[in-house]
């Protein structure tokens, strides 16, 4: 959904968005997209529609407002700099919670390399950039996160490129969520790079594909979110059945792996055509590499919490900088619920259950409430969850699925609000 709001923005059809996300996250992008000057109208709950001028005249739409607010979401502001860069005049980029701490140096180090002065906050937050961003060529770190390319993409496939570009890019992680970009921006006809095992991505000479004469609407659908949902498949093998639907198999998604967890571990899958199955069924520890699926590690600990024996999990380092610090996150919440969990470097160690009732804290991440409340299915008793509201993050219905699923969940907030004041008029 994030990316369709980039997407987007930088289309000059007028593009139609179906099965939309209400996250605070999506709520983020396109409050960022509001303030660079499309208008977001709602047809009904399951469509929405955008329209921009911002590739016309980035410059005359930014001195409007010249600032963004990215809330609490490392996609979008990672997504967004670059493209605000591509304005010639300063623009005030901003967030809150736990964004405030999470790093930025990135942009500090690669914009300026690409005409973009930068001001930050000893590379956090906040950032004044000052454009226009112009394409070179350049090398950028990989290692800590894939944003700052899926940014770098979407802005370069924006710009008019008069000669070849590259951007090479050493020890990429996370490399399924730039599969995600491509295929967002392919989608939307914004030039594609070409791909060399993702060491290097060159774009052609060109016009940006979106100044093309083009069809007057594009419409785009949201596949259905596999990083939410791997924490409902999770609570099915745990305490199905249940049913699994709009998921869809043939997505890049990074955290469809979760179905490779699932059946390591011997759950109760079945799939066809219509979804996914579960049964809740015994099940034994597992070994799982989650370096390039990083959000799978909360749902993975719920998992490994209800299976028989010692789970290891690898990638523990790809953690600390997410909107915890997750590995010792989900050491001390599960901890609470008589769960040990032993960080190795970067292996982790879930030694499974019983699962106890306890009260723990979300430490505001969204992925550890829902990591508790799923593992809290299967509890000795009632699980309490401070700053539950958390979720809201990225899945603000998963409380109500729970829900509708049998679970007894008391608590939970209203999210109208904060959509109505994005939705433009009808
Ligand atoms: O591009 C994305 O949508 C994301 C990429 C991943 O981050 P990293 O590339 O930093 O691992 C993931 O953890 C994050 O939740 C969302
Ligand atoms: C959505 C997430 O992160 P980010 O804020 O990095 O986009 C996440 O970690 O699940």
């Amino acid at each position: 959904m994030q990316r369709a709001c980039a997407a987007a923005l930088l289309s000059t059809q007028k593009v139609v968005i179906k099965n939309p996300g209400h996250s605070n996250d999506d709520i983020a992008a396109m409050g960022i997209i509001r303030s660079l000057g499309a208008t977001i109208t709602e047809v009904d709950r399951e469509t929405i529609t955008i329209e921009s001028s911002f590739l016309s005249d980035p410059a005359a739409i930014v001195s409007k407002e010249a600032a963004v607010n990215c809330g609490e979401s490392g996609l979008s502001i990672r997504m967004f700099t670059p493209i605000v860069s591509l304005c010639n005049n300063e623009v005030l980029i901003n967030g809150e919670g736990s964004l405030v701490t999470r790093p930025m140096d990135f942009f500090d180090e690669i914009l300026p390399q690409l005409g973009v002065s930068i001001a930050s906050s000893n590379g956090k937050l906040p950032l004044k950039v000052n454009g226009p961003l112009q394409p070179k060529n350049i090398t950028i770190d990989g290692s800590l996160s894939s944003q700052f390319l899926t940014g770098l993409l979407m802005a370069f496939a924006a710009a008019p490129l008069t000669e070849a570009v590259t951007i090479r890019v050493n020890d990429l992680k996370s490399r399924p969520y730039i599969d995600l970009t491509l295929d967002v921006m392919k989608k939307f006809g914004l030039q594609v790079p070409e791909n060399n095992n993702y060491e290097t991505f060159t774009f052609t000479a060109a016009q940006p594909e979106t100044l093309n004469l083009k069809p007057e609407t594009l419409t785009y659908t949201v596949e259905g979110d596999w990083s939410g949902g791997a924490f409902l498949l999770v609570a099915g093998a745990i305490a199905g059945d249940i049913h699994v639907r709009g998921l869809q198999q043939t997505s890049t998604q990074a955290d469809k792996k979760i179905l490779e967890a699932l059946m390591a571990a011997n759950a109760g899958i079945a799939m066809d055509a219509k979804g996914i199955t579960l049964h809740a069924a015994p099940m034994t520890a597992f070994e799982f590499d989650a370096t390039d699926c990083p959000d799978l590690f909360p749902p993975l600990v719920a998992l490994a919490a209800n299976c028989t024996g010692v789970t290891v999990i690898k990638g523990v380092s790809r953690l600390a900088h997410k909107e915890s610090d997750r590995g010792l996150t989900l050491q001390e919440e599960f901890g609470k619920m008589g769960i040990r969990v032993a960080l190795d470097g970067d292996l982790m160690r879930v030694h499974g259950g019983p699962v106890k009732g306890a009260q723990v804290h979300s430490r505001h991440d969204h992925r550890i409430a829902m990591a508790c409340a799923t593992a809290a299915l299967k509890a000795d008793g009632p699980v309490t969850i401070e700053e539950a509201e958390a979720i809201n993050k990225s899945y603000p219905d998963f409380y109500d699925h729970l829900k509708e699923l049998g679970a007894t969940v008391t608590g939970g907030l209203e999210y109208r609000d904060a959509l109505n004041e994005i939705y433009s008029e009808k």
